[in-house]
C-alpha cells in the first residue's frame, strides 16, 4: 500500500500541553502544533504530526504548555524610556509636570529605541501583539516591523502642537500618511488615535472618528480614567465623558476605549449598546490611583474587555502575566467575591478579547487549524509551577515573565530558549541608557 507523502510544514512544536482555548474545549492535549505560512496547519498528536509532516524547524515543549500569544490592548511603547522618572503622583500632577515636559525632548531616534526596548521586554513575557499610542509612531511601527511582532499602533493627535508634527492638521495628515504607508504590511497596522476628551476638542474627535471610518482602522482613545476626568469634562460639555462621545456620535465597534475607571451605569450601557471595546489596565490605575474599572458589570453587559499595561511610566513594566494576576485579584477584593473574573476569564482578556479589540480577529488568540500562527510555550517544570492541576490556574496566578521559553509570531520564531532572534538585547539597553542621561 502506497503512503501519503509527507506534508512540508515551516514549524511544528511538539511534545507540549496544547491550550486550545477555543469555544467549546478548554482542554488540554499532550501533543504538537504544525505552522506553515504563519498560520497553524493542524493540532495533534506528537508522534501522528512528526509522520504526517515534513517540519522545517522543530520546537521542543516538553514538559512546557503551548498557547496563544498574549496580546497587550494598551500601551506607549517608548515610555521604556521614562520608567522610573517619576512615580507615586496622581495621574494629572504625574502627566503636566512629569512626563509631558519630559516628552517634549522626545526624537524619533528615541521612540524607535524605547520601542526596541519595549518589543524586546513583551517577547521575553509572552507578549506577541500590541497595541501603541505615542509620538513619532513611524518609528514604532519600524521597531515593531523589525521585532517581527504584530502591533496595532497610531500617532497620538491633540489640541496642541505636538513635539513630532507640530500643528494639529499636520497630525492628522501624519495619520492619512501612516494608514496608506502601512496597509499592506502582514504583521502592523495603523489607528487613529485621539488622545483623550479633555485634550482633544469635540471637532478633532469627530474629525478622527470620520478617518476611522473611512479608512476601516480602529480609533483608540483613553476614556473616562478617574473621576477628575469626569468632572472636567461635565464642566467643560455638560455630560459625562462616555455620554459626551455618544453625543458626538463617535461611538462604535471600531472604538477602542482604554482605561474607563470612572464610568456610571448609563456610561456602561452605552458601551455595550455600541459595542465599543474597553481595555483594562489595572496596574497603571492603581498606581495612578486612578481607581478600580468596574470590570464584571462590563462584561456581565457583553462589552468586550482586553488586557493592557499602559505605558511603562504607570506601571511600571509591560509584563502581561503579571498584568493578568493583578486584574483577578483586585476585582475578588472590590466585589468581596472569590468567584469574580476568575482565570480563565482573565486569561481570555489577555489573548482572544485582545485580538477582537485590535481587530486582529480570524482566530488569534485560539490554537486552532488556519488561526494566525502567535504562539508562546511557557516551562512548567519550576518548582513554583509544581504540581499541576489546571495550567491556567498557573498562568494567570504563578507563572513568571521568565518561564516564556519560546515564541512564535505569525509563524516566525522570534525566541527560542529565552534567546530573542530578531533583537540584539545588549545592544538595545546600551543604546536606551544613553538616551536616559539625555532625559533629565
Ligand atoms: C503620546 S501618547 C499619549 C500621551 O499619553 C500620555 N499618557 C501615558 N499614560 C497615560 C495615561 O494613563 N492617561 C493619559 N495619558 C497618558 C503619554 O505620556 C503621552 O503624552
Ligand atoms: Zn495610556
Amino acid at each position: 500500500m502506497k503512503h501519503a507523502q509527507p506534508i512540508p510544514c515551516d514549524l511544528l512544536i511538539v511534545n507540549g500541553k496544547v491550550l486550545t482555548l477555543d469555544s467549546q474545549d478548554r482542554r488540554i492535549r499532550q501533543g504538537a502544533v504544525a505552522v506553515s505560512d504563519g498560520v497553524i496547519l493542524d493540532v495533534g498528536d506528537t508522534a501522528d504530526l512528526l509522520a504526517r509532516t515534513r517540519p522545517h524547524k522543530v520546537l521542543d515543549a516538553e514538559g512546557c504548555v503551548v498557547l496563544p500569544g498574549l496580546v497587550n490592548a494598551h500601551t506607549h511603547a517608548a515610555m521604556t524610556l521614562f520608567r522610573g522618572l517619576a512615580d507615586d503622583l496622581p495621574l494629572m500632577d504625574w502627566l503636566q509636570h512629569h512626563i509631558f515636559p519630559a516628552e517634549k525632548k522626545l526624537t524619533e531616534d528615541w521612540v524607535y529605541w524605547g520601542t526596541l526596548l519595549a518589543c524586546a521586554e513583551m517577547i521575553l513575557s509572552g507578549t506577541t501583539c500590541f497595541c501603541d499610542m505615542y509620538l513619532f509612531e513611524h518609528k514604532v511601527a519600524q521597531a515593531a516591523d523589525e521585532a517581527g511582532m504584530r502591533a496595532l499602533v497610531g500617532e497620538v493627535l491633540y489640541d496642541f502642537p505636538s513635539p513630532h508634527y507640530g500643528p494639529l492638521e499636520n497630525g492628522l495628515r501624519f495619520t492619512q500618511d501612516l494608514i496608506a504607508e502601512w496597509k499592506d504590511h502582514p504583521l502592523v497596522r495603523i489607528a487613529v488615535e485621539p488622545h483623550a476628551p479633555y485634550t482633544c476638542s469635540p471637532d478633532l474627535i469627530r474629525a478622527c472618528f470620520h478617518m476611522a471610518e473611512s479608512h476601516g482602522v480602529p480609533m483608540v482613545i483613553h476614556l473616562s480614567e478617574n473621576q477628575a476626568e469626569v468632572e472636567e469634562i461635565l464642566r467643560r460639555y455638560g455630560k459625562r465623558p462616555v455620554a459626551h462621545l455618544a453625543e458626538l456620535g463617535v461611538l462604535s465597534d471600531r472604538v477602542i476605549a482604554d482605561h474607563c475607571v470612572a464610568v456610571d451605569e448609563d456610561d456602561m450601557d452605552l458601551l455595550a449598546r455600541h459595542g465599543v471595546h474597553v481595555v483594562h489596565n489595572p496596574e497603571s490605575n492603581l498606581k495612578l490611583t486612578s481607581g478600580i474599572a468596574p470590570v464584571p458589570a462590563l462584561l456581565e453587559r457583553g462589552v468586550n474587555v482586553a488586557l493592557g499595561t499602559d505605558g511603562c511610566a504607570s506601571n511600571n513594566n509591560l509584563d502581561l502575566l503579571a498584568e493578568m494576576d493583578v486584574c483577578a485579584k483586585i476585582h475578588k477584593a472590590a466585589a468581596q467575591d472569590p468567584t469574580v473574573l476568575d482565570a480563565r476569564t482573565v486569561l481570555n482578556m489577555a489573548t482572544a478579547c485582545g485580538a477582537r479589540a485590535l481587530g486582529f480577529g480570524d482566530g488569534l488568540g485560539r490554537i486552532q487549524a488556519g488561526a494566525p500562527a502567535d504562539l508562546i510555550v511557557v516551562d512548567f517544570r519550576k518548582p513554583h509551577l509544581t504540581p499541576v492541576y489546571d495550567p491556567v490556574s498557573h498562568l494567570v496566578y504563578a507563572a513568571q515573565a521568565s518561564d516564556v521559553r519560546h515564541s512564535v509570531i505569525a509563524g516566525r520564531v522570534v525566541m527560542e530558549d529565552r534567546q530573542l532572534l530578531t533583537l540584539d538585547v545588549e545592544r538595545i539597553c546600551a543604546h536606551v541608557r544613553t538616551i536616559a542621561e539625555k532625559v533629565r
